[in-house]
């Protein structure tokens, strides 16, 4: 067998593979994906599971005309998340270890590194790490959503160089495989755009969630952070075996060659902005002075409340949306500077503290 050249890879399992008929765990497709990760990690490649399957593994254990409820799928994600784990955890010899998370926890810079060293450390002395969404404690505001953009986000936390996204299908298709019978599936895809997004449609089983649309935007995800990224069909024993053969038995999405550093992609990615500052024109020209950073004097508008180190964007007067950006002012502070422009107070102020947000923090958006 080829020695494959993969350091760190983290694989996404959904929730079709783990509860096929909605009752219960079933080992059926999981013993394979078991099987892969041992193989994987004897080659000396570390290896991260997301795990998707919670609701649909402890769906049986609650009455069919309650399911549809926002707190009887929380309880049925509580109740299978304990079901699913005791499954993945019969499969090894070696220890794993649950981690549960929500959109709260990494878009906080402190929670985020924090994740990050507990999942170096559980790597680093041969556990597994096995992430779900903690759907128990979401709320709207505070969750992900689908494990396929979760997992892309773990992949950049963790700096793996590979994200294989375990579905129902084999890939990504033209159209989708189980509406058109003349879908053809793309084995390749070079770099995402809008015609790549066309193609995604929803998921058709009842149990899957955001279908292809965030499986490309997870792609898009990884890739700008230099992980190259699979879909793959996860019901085929040949899938696992064509990838250790160092086959590509899916599609595959190339990294991007010039990937975005950890920070910045965290912040376009996977931050959340707390509040906005209006400049006016492009900001282009901001970033092109000696300082390559806007001053306090060159914001417009400040909208919403933020403090020091939070994620803010930058918008410019036409609305386009222009970066997002770490705040070295507080929005209390900037209103303030605001309403006492020519005082000698403000002006030191900003001679002491420097640039409201600085060249080395700041990411910048496709215009939108
Ligand atoms: N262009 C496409 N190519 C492949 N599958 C597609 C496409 N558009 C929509 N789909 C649907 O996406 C589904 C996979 O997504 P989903 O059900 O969310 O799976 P998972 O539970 O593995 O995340 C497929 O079963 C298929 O019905
Ligand atoms: N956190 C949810 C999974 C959400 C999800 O994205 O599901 P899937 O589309 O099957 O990967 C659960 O454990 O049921």
């Amino acid at each position: 067998m080829q020695k494959l050249n993969w350091r760190r890879i983290v694989l996404k399992v959904g929730s079709a593979l783990i509860a096929p008929e909605q009752d219960g765990c079933r080992s059926r497709y999981l013993l394979t994906i078991a099987q892969f990760i041992v193989r994987c990690r004897a080659q000396g490649i570390e290896v991260i599971l997301v795990s998707s399957g919670s609701v649909a593994a402890g769906s049986h254990l609650f009455p069919e005309q309650e399911k549809r409820s926002v707190t009887m799928k929380k309880a049925m994600a509580a109740a299978g998340q304990t079901e699913m784990m005791a499954m993945w955890d019969r499969f090894f010899d070696f220890p794993s270890a649950q981690i549960l998370l929500t959109h709260g926890d990494l878009r906080d810079r402190e929670r985020y590194t924090s994740i990050r060293e507990t999942v170096f450390t559980l790597l680093e002395h041969g556990v597994l790490p096995i992430i779900n969404e903690n759907d128990t404690v979401t709320t709207d505001d505070l969750k992900v959503g689908d494990n396929d953009n979760l997992s892309a986000m773990v992949a950049a936390a963790a700096d793996a160089d590979a994200l294989m996204i375990f579905s129902d299908v084999d890939g990504l298709y033209d159209k989708n495989p189980n509406l058109h019978e003349d879908a053809v599936l793309l084995p390749e895809i070079d770099s995402i755009d809008e015609s790549i997004y066309a193609m995604a449609g929803c998921a058709t089983s009842a149990v899957g969630t955001g279908g292809m649309k965030t499986k490309i935007e997870a792609a898009e995800k990884a890739t700008s952070h230099g992980i190259t990224t699979f879909i793959l069909n996860g019901f085929k024993e040949e899938t696992f075996n064509r990838l250790l053969a160092g086959d590509n038995p899916g599609t595959i999405f190339k990294p991007y060659e010039k990937p975005m550093q950890e920070a910045v992609h965290w912040m376009t990615h996977t931050a959340n902005e707390q509040g906005e500052v209006v400049v006016e024109g492009s900001f282009d020209e901001s970033l092109k002075d000696e300082d390559g950073c806007i001053r306090s004097d060159e914001i417009v508008a400040v909208h919403g409340e933020f403090g020091v180190g939070d994620t803010i964007l930058v918008r410019s007067d036409d609305g386009t949306r222009l970066a997002k950006a770490t705040a070295n002012y507080s929005s209390c502070l900037l209103n303030f500077i605001a309403d006492n422009e020519q005082s000698e107070f403000s002006e030191k102020m900003q001679d002491s503290i420097g640039p409201v947000v600085s060249e080395k923090d700041i990411a910048l958006l496709e215009k939108s």
